[in-house]
Order: C-alpha cells, then structure tokens, then sequence
C-alpha cells in the first residue's frame, strides 16, 4: 500500500421489497431484533432499486457518504454498525492489475467513500431504506472480499433498517425473526425465486410521496409500549399466518395469498389505530382503494387483486397474472385519473406494456374508460383526478447484483467524489 493514489471501488444494485406478512415491532432496538417474522415479495430491480457504488483509498481521510448527491452523515448509529460488522469480516484483496493488495489488518484504518440513488422517492413509504440499507452492506461487503453467505449479510442490513434484510433476496423472502439475544438467528432466507410465480403483476399508486409524519421506527416502537393488539398479534395471529402464506407461496394459491396479504395489512393498521397516541398511515385515497378492490374481489366471489399499505398511504396491488392487470389498471385509471396538467407518459411508469394490453395509448382512452360493471349501479360521483400520484407498474424480481465494470459507478474513478 506503499504509493496513495489508488481507488478501488465497486458498484451494486439492490431491490425493494414489500411485506405480505407485515414486520411491526422490536425486542431489541439496537440490534434490531422482531416479534414476529414476516414474508416479503421482492419487486423488480428495473423498476425500483439502489444503486450504491464503495469505494475505497488510502488517501480518504474519512468515511464519507452521499444519498441522491446530498452529502449525508454517517454518524448514526445504524450505518457505523454496518460498517462495522462489515468491516470484521473483512479479508484480503488482491488487484493485480491495477496492482492493489490490501491486507485484512488494513481494513480498520481505510476509509470509504459511499455514493448511493434511490430510483424512487426517499422515505415515501416505498422502502427506500430496505433496498438503501441492503445496498450499503451488499456493496461493502463485495469491496471487502467478505466471504459469508448472503443470510449472514442479510443479519447486518437488518442491523441498518429491519426490513432491509429481506432486500438480499429476490422472489419471495421470510425473515425469520430468531430466538439468540445476540441476534444471529435473526435472518432472512429465500421462499423461492421470482421465477416461482411469474405470472403476479404489481402496481404501486403512489398516493403521496411526501415524508410522511411518523417513521416506522418511531411508530413501531410506540406501538409496542402501548397496543395490546399488536402483542395479540405477534403470538397468535402471525405465527399461523407465516405457515398460511409459505404454503399460498409454495402452490401459487392466488386466492389465499390474496386473502392473507390483505389481512395482515389491515391488521397492521388497527394495530397503529390501537397506538396511543393513534397513528394514521393510511389517508382517504388509501381507504378508497381498498374497498374498490374489496367490492371488486367481493362481486367476482373470489379474489382478483390483493392490496397492501406500508407505513405511508401508497397502495401495493398485486394481480394474479396480466390478464387481470389490465383489469385493475383499467379501474384505477377510471377511479384516479391524472390531474389536467400530468401527460400518461408520467402517469404510468414502469412496465408501461400494461397500459398497451389495457388500450389506453392517449389520455382521450382514459377518459373513455366506462364504470367497472361491480358499480354500475353505485357510480362514484366525483372522479378524484390527482389524488394518485402516478402509478408504478411492476413484477417480482431478482435480488442484489453486481456490476462488473465502472462504468455505472456513482463516484469519480480518479477523485473517489460523486461524479
Ligand atoms: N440508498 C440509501 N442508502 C442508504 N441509506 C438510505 C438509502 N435510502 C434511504 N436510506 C435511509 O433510509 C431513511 C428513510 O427510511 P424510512 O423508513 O424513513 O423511509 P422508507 O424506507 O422510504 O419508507 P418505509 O420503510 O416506511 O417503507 C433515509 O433517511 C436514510 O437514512
Ligand atoms: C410497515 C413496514 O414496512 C415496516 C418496515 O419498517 P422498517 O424496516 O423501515 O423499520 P426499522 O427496522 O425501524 O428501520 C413493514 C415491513 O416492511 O415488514
């Protein structure tokens, strides 16, 4: 390490993930230990996701890093513990062509540099710090030559942000919440793959990508102090409901899927209306998605779509194949069209192939959408143009990837500063 001038750096993508089976709830603050488990589906890196880019140098006088080009502090107590969990498990790297050797010793005194994006609204409700803190330990952990196995990465994002250890992960994820006080047990492992069940289609209505008031941190915690509902729930409801759902998982029983996901998001809202002082994440754009969809699901005598809200009052809504998601795109079209001034194109992002299969290639089809038959007879009265945001058409997806050169790399090559 004799010459200063090198930079070694790498570049990766994370996804996001949502819970079907909702995390709500710690034992243990600092280590970031549950009281239940819970499952996640992984959405599609292409659509949502992380890129980080780490890069290291021993002319860095600091640990530094920059989240959407923002020069951010890494004093918190949850990035040191990924850095430093990373860091003990470091080992030695060889570069021999840009003639770099880092002893594992070295580590400890090296500094990084951090550059990260978020495809996506931060801290919107759209787990930003999932896929953020998944990223972070995923790409630290490549640059280091850290040889454990991905659980064991997923065992220290946890230790950034609880949900962030499902984010290892692509498909379909649990994150077993482990009995150990030290927290090793306390991992996420794969369900199955996105290719499992690769017909669902996911669409998000961001209903406002505003922060919102109280973070999942805070009002979880508050929720243990104070909702006997939310104890009600992490011994007798969420244990029976994790084998329910591992078995919807393993048959691609879209029915029971669908009936648990929307339970358990339910219940995870009365359990934040059971806090005191209440907390509402869901607003009245979030209650009427639910009961279009329930009267919807209600009408054809089984489920067709499943919904899901997270600490924030965007809906996640899950089809059982593209058939139907032209369906629910025609209807949320119909119950939420854009405000005058948003063209389609912004409208609906992602796999915009799905507005094709729906017919709608110009803002004249949205206003030609005709009730769905379910309200024929009730018709909202007044369409709410604007209250979604736009909406993101998406899938399951694959988990953390490497990129193989740096091309794609966040930070200068020669200054190790965001580019
Ligand atoms: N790319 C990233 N890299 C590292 N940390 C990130 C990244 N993106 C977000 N974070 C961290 O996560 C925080 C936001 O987390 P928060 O839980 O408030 O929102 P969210 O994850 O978007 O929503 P939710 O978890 O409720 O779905 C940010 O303030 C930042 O500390
Ligand atoms: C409602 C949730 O999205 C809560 C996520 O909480 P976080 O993982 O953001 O909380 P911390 O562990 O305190 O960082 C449900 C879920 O993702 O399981």
């Amino acid at each position: 390490m004799a010459n200063k001038n090198w930079i070694l750096m790498v570049t990766a993508q994370t996804p996001t993930n949502i819970a079907v089976i909702k995390y709500w709830g710690k034992r243990d603050e600092t280590l970031i230990l549950p009281i239940n488990d819970s499952i996640s589906v992984t959405l599609d890196p292409e659509h949502l996701c992380t890129t980080t880019t780490v890069a290291v140098s021993p002319s860095f006088e600091s640990d530094k890093m920059w989240l959407n080009g923002k020069e951010i502090s890494l004093s918190g107590g949850r990035y040191q513990s990924c850095l430093r969990e990373i860091r003990r498990r470091a080992n030695d790297v060889e570069d021999e062509e840009k003639g770099i050797s880092i002893k594992k010793q070295d580590w400890d005194n090296l500094k990084v540099h951090i550059a990260s994006f978020n495809n996506f609204p931060t801290a919107a409700g759209l787990a930003s710090s999932a896929a953020g803190f998944a990223c972070l330990v995923y790409s630290l952990a490549k640059l280091m030559n850290v040889k454990e196995e991905q659980g064991k990465l997923s065992a220290i994002a946890r230790q950034g942000s609880g949900s962030a250890c499902r984010s290892l992960f692509g498909g379909f994820v649990k994150w077993i919440m482990g009995k150990e006080a030290n927290g090793s047990d306390s991992m996420a492992v794969q369900l199955a793959t996105e290719t499992h069940w690769d017909d669902l289609v996911i669409i998000i209505a961001v209903v406002s990508s505003r922060q919102k008031e109280t973070s999942s941190t805070s009002g979880m915690r508050e929720s243990v102090e104070t909702s006997p509902l939310l104890h009600y729930r992490s011994k007798e409801v969420v244990p029976k409901r994790i084998l329910q759902m591992e078995e919807a998982i393993k048959t691609r029983d879209f029915p029971s899927f669908a009936k648990l996901t929307c339970t358990d998001s339910n219940q995870f809202h009365a359990v934040c209306l059971d806090t005191s002082p209440p907390i509402f994440y869901m607003n009245d754009t979030s209650h009427r998605i639910i009961s279009y969809m329930e009267k919807w699901n209600r009408s054809q005598g089984t489920p067709q779509v499943a919904y899901t809200f997270d600490a924030g009052p965007n809906a996640v809504l899950i089809a059982p194949n593209r058939k139907v998601a032209t369906l629910l795109l025609q209807r949320l079209l119909f119950y939420f069209p854009p405000s005058a001034d948003t063209d389609l194109s912004s409208f609906v992002i992602g796999d915009k192939s799905l507005l094709k299969d729906a017919g709608i290639n110009a803002m004249d089809d949205v206003e030609a959408l005709t009730p769905p038959p379910e309200v024929q007879d009730n018709i909202p009265s007044q369409k709410s143009k604007g209250d979604v945001s736009y909406f993101i058409c998406t899938r399951p997806g694959k988990g953390p990837v490497l990129f193989a050169d740096d091309s794609q790399a966040l930070l200068h090559p020669e200054t190790g500063l965001p580019k």
